[in-house]
């Protein structure tokens, strides 16, 4: 990056060396931009690297919400039962026929898309005292409200395929006070999207991740070793199961390994609600899933709230956090 136009100068600073952005978005869109400066490149390992299509004996779970309320009870002791593979076999499905209107997830994605859009000295407006929800908070609350009634039904679900009280997991992890965290992520085209990662593999903390997108694909999933790439109809949620679901379980579900990657094409946008305990729950493996004979507990308990501190000041690789609280 040597040189720069009048324009784009005003989002760069420039050091001895280098000039730093003061975001990727605007590092994307500078006219100059033909390679990845190597600050930004991302190494992968070429062992860890087989990247593919859901097999279609294999294909990734999809959940039909609705039929958790209006199914006969067979249908509903199925998808039950599907839940349940779904987050022991993958860590990971989709939910068709939610109760989250499509049209409000459409809004939301246009809203923080043109959040994104403004230009950066208006947004930078919003790192001092105005909400970064301020522009949206309409649509903010509603979708918040909708996709917790989502996140909380589909957990008694889960509680009930681990044979416990369908409210068993609503309770105990305290979520009439749950925290909830909307992230909102823009990955702008990238000319060399191969040197580059939009987001590294991680697992989430909390207890269910429902990630909408802007209709542009780009999350991969681990599953038994290969990288699955993960291709969404409109009005579907993607949902992860997040570490905290793993430590209750006492690791019969797993909290799924994820990452995205950049495309040269597209700009992809992906909204990410975190469903998670009270931040003064202590999470622990339920005592009604462990025994001292032969199904120990395998997590130590901790709170919430340490557990996020101890993801904020740790390198956010893998399972790198869930691993501190394996025994
Ligand atoms: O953009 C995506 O698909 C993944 C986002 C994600 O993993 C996250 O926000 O935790
Ligand atoms: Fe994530």
């Amino acid at each position: 990056m040597a040189s720069t136009t009048p324009d784009a100068s005003q989002n760069q600073e420039s050091t001895k060396n280098s000039i730093i952005f003061r975001s990727v978005k605007t590092l994307a869109e500078s006219p100059e931009l033909t390679s990845v400066p190597s600050s930004y490149t991302y190494a992968t390992n070429p062992d860890d690297e087989l990247v593919t299509d859901p097999d279609d004996d294999d294909p990734i779970p999809v959940i039909d919400y609705s039929l958790l309320f209006t199914g006969t009870p067979d249908q509903r002791a199925k998808t039950i039962h599907d839940l349940g593979r779904a987050c022991e076999e993958w860590g990971f499905f989709m939910v068709i026929n939610h109760s989250v209107p499509k049209s409000l997830m459409e809004k939301m994605v246009d809203q923080v898309f043109a959040f994104f859009n403004l230009k950066e000295e208006d947004k930078q407006e919003y790192a001092g005292n105005k909400n970064v929800t301020d522009p949206i908070r309409d649509t903010c609350e509603e979708y918040c409200r909708k996709t917790r009634e989502l996140g909380r039904e589909l957990l008694k679900g889960i509680s009930e395929s681990l044979g416990l009280e369908a409210d068993y997991i609503d309770r105990t992890m305290n979520l009439d006070h749950g925290l909830q965290i909307i992230a909102a992520n823009l990955y702008s085209p990238c000319p060399q999207p191969d040197l580059a990662m939009g987001m590294p593999p991680h697992s989430d903390h909390g207890l269910l991740n429902l990630l909408i997108q802007n209709g542009v694909c780009g999350l991969q999933v681990l599953h038994n070793k290969k990288w699955i790439n993960v291709s969404s109809a409109p009005n579907r949620f993607l949902v992860l199961v997040s570490d905290h679901l793993e430590i209750l379980s006492n690791g019969k579900y797993k909290s799924v390994v994820h990452r995205a990657v950049v495309s040269n094409k597209a700009t992809r946008i992906s909204l990410a609600t975190v469903i998670a305990p009270s931040l003064d729950t202590v999470v622990e493996p339920a005592s009604e899933l462990t025994d001292n004979q032969t199904n120990p507990a395998a997590y130590v308990g901790m709170k919430h709230k340490d557990y996020m501190e101890l993801q904020r000041t740790n390198h956010l690789y893998g399972k790198s956090v869930l691993n501190q609280v394996k025994i």
